[in-house]
């Protein structure tokens, strides 16, 4: 990423500086078991996996379909298909159980990380320091303008990057405000790569700031507050 400025450390606070309430110790377990993606932990889990990634290419293909096509063929691939969600929904569901730990995990539910989840590219995650690096491809089910990612997917992916950003950091807040710029279209079908640090902290508050680049052209960045919920 040659163009690619890093956040500015300077007038970065030390990022777990004011961070009450979650011991180091935790902490640390919990950003081992959240980073890096960990592999299933069951065979079910791994075809679970499949599923998902089988579902994307199905809504790739879906939202790609020439309706000019054959109309005959198109009604019996949805016949199929609505088929398969009977078949698929027939199955015992999560939410039929108590969830366990890995079921819980962003890097399974999540809609941008989660690998069970057909809706997440699925974006990848990495910890540089207290820096949240994350990449992800958008297909044209993201579209917006033409060729581009919507501007709320846009926004949404910063929402992710700066959540894990600032629950890496301790902080664990919920995103009450976030403000992305957008600078130039986000371009689908190609690698968007992220940033997000945690740059002040005030009690349950944390002020986020992250930036998206396409081929190493800034193309986004923004800021958000998370603020963490009061201790019931
Ligand atoms: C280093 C790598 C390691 C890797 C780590 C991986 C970790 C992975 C794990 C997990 C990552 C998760 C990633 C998820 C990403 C997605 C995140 C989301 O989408 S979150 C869902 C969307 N957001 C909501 O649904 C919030 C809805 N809102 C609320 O629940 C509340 O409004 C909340 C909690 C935000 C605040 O409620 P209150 O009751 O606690 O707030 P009050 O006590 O009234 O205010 C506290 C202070 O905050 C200010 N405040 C409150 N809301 C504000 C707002 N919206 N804007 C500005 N200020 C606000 C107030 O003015 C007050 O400030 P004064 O203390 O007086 O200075």
């Amino acid at each position: 990423m040659s163009t690619t400025e890093p956040l500015p450390a300077a007038e970065a606070a030390p990022p777990l500086a004011g961070v009450p309430d979650v011991p180091a110790d935790v902490l640390a377990e919990l950003r081992s078991t959240w980073l890096p993606r960990p592999e299933p932990d069951s065979a079910g889990r791994a075809e679970r996996h499949r599923l998902a990634e089988a579902a994307r290419r199905l809504i790739e293909a879906v939202k790609l379909v020439d309706p000019e096509g054959d109309a005959d063929a198109l009604g019996s691939v949805a016949d199929e298909v609505s088929d398969l969600a009977a078949r698929i929904a027939a199955l015992p569901s999560v939410e039929q159980r108590t969830p366990s730990f890995e079921d819980l995990q962003l890097h399974e539910r999540s809609p941008f990380v989660g690998a069970a989840n057909p809706l997440a590219p699925p974006m990848e995650l990495e910890a540089d320091g207290p820096v949240v690096r994350a990449h992800a491809v958008f297909g044209a089910a993201y579209e917006g303008p033409m060729g581009r990612v919507h501007g709320g997917y846009v926004a949404a992916a910063f929402d992710e990057v700066m959540g894990v950003a600032q629950s890496g950091a301790g902080a664990l807040g919920m995103t009450a405000y976030l403000t992305v710029r957008m600078k130039r279209g986000t371009p689908l079908h190609q690698r968007i790569d992220y940033e997000a640090e945690v740059v002040r902290v005030e009690g349950r508050k944390a002020w986020v700031e992250a930036r998206s680049y396409a081929d190493g052209v800034l193309v986004a960045d923004g800021e958000g507050l998370f603020i963490r919920a009061r201790a019931v």
